[in-house]
């Protein structure tokens, strides 16, 4: 059964196809969403493996002649050079402008294949397929696609959004824990930012959450997360205000991984990380109670998230979040929340407090 949540942007509208064992139906709502001829499908290794000819066979099956690209796992693939391995990729499957690209894999495959589809012949349509739980409640909807470069993390990009998103709950299956954890961070971002009752739920459910099998539970996470993710970007495509509580915990966070070395925190362990600073700072700051803040500070360590990153100093830190797409005037601004289900955007911290909740972390 497909569980479908819409994502109205009017002519840039689409559907979240949501199920499990559902990944054979891809070419049928290739068709269905009016795509035709050629595709190139982009993978990764892990991912590959396991999926790849289901997804090409139905896209042959419904008629669609399908190329294959398979890229090096991890974050450090999310670079130019990449990029322009993959536009050398797509000319060898001859792919023009009615072609479109198809990204299987986590949000490393889809950020990358969605910013080659956005530029390739200046822009084909693509489709996203992810196979992760952060890719499925996160990085596939909304449109934002692009790169990390030396100097800082998603520097280069493009808003572009899919034609489809397809999410087969089952291939959460051969997921590592460890990346299943960090999907957890970015659905814990939504209660904490939009949805005081989904916080709620996801505390209740605690020992459920981290059960692949559990289908039910499963489906209603990632729908409700991809819900609110929709009616975010909805209300706010292009980031004008918005649309950045969805970075809550990413300022931070961001800066970490960059500081650490890509791949070292996995995107959503940063983001736990993120999220305890925030936190800190929303108490700080924004009224958050301590009460609430160490109701969210519980829930990443339960979730087996890291809450800590010692070892990184502050001066590396801070020139991170000199480049963070937020920052104006040299000075990062933070969403921030004052109480679980309520944000604000465009707090800054002032440098004292800054330093030294880094250095509490
Ligand atoms: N565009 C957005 O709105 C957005 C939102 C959130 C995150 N992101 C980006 O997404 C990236 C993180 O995405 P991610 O956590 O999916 O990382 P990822 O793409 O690196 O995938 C995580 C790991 O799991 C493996 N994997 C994925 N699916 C699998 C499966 N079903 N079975 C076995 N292995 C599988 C991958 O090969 C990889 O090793 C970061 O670059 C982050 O910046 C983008
Ligand atoms: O979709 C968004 O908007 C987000 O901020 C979602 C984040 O989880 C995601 O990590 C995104 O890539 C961060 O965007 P950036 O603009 O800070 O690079
Ligand atoms: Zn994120």
């Amino acid at each position: 059964m497909l569980y479908d949540v819409p994502v109205n942007l009017g002519d840039r509208s689409y559907q979240i196809h949501i199920g499990a064992g559902v990944l054979d139906r891809l070419g049928a709502l290739c068709a269905e969403a009016g795509l035709k001829g050629k595709c190139l499908v982009v993978t990764d290794e892990n991912v590959g493996g396991h999926y790849a000819q289901t997804a090409l066979e139905s896209l042959e099956t419904a008629g669609f002649t399908a190329g294959f690209a398979t890229l090096p796992p991890g974050e450090q693939t999310k670079c130019g050079d990449q990029v322009f391995a993959l536009y050398s990729e797509c000319i060898k499957a001859g792919l023009d402008r009615k072609s479109f690209v198809v990204a299987l894999g986590g949000g490393v495959i889809g950020d990358l294949s969605g910013f080659v589809a956005s530029t390739y012949l200046r822009g084909i349509p693509f489709v996203q397929v992810p196979t992760s739980l952060l890719a499925m409640v996160d990085s596939s909807v909304g449109g934002k696609t692009g790169i990390n470069i030396p100097e800082g993390k998603n520097l280069v990009g493009a808003f572009y959004q899919p034609e489809l998103v397809l999410a087969d709950l089952d291939t959460l299956k051969t997921l590592p824990a460890r990346e299943y954890a960090a999907g957890l961070a970015e659905v814990v971002k939504y209660g904490i930012i939009y949805d005081a009752p989904f916080f709620q739920t996801l505390e209740e459910n605690m020992d459920g959450l981290a059960d692949v099998n559990n289908a039910e539970l499963l489906a209603k996470m990632v729908g409700r997360s991809c819900e609110i993710k929709a009616d975010v970007v909805a209300q706010d495509e292009r980031e004008g205000g918005l649309r950045a509580i969805l970075n809550f915990g990413h300022t931070a966070g961001h800066a970490l991984e960059k500081v650490a070395g890509y791949g070292e925190y996995v995107h959503g362990e940063a983001v736990a990380v993120g999220s305890i600073f925030a936190a800190r700072a929303s108490a700080e700051l924004t009224g958050l109670s301590q009460a609430e803040c160490d109701r969210i500070e519980k829930m990443f360590k339960d979730l087996g998230l890291p809450v800590k990153a010692p070892g990184y100093n502050w001066a590396d830190l801070r020139v991170a979040l000199s480049v963070d797409k937020k920052t104006v005037g040299g000075m990062p601004k933070f969403v921030l929340v004052s109480e679980i289900g309520k944000s604000s955007l465009g707090n800054e911290i002032p440098e004292a407090l800054m330093e030294q909740l880094w250095n509490e972390l």
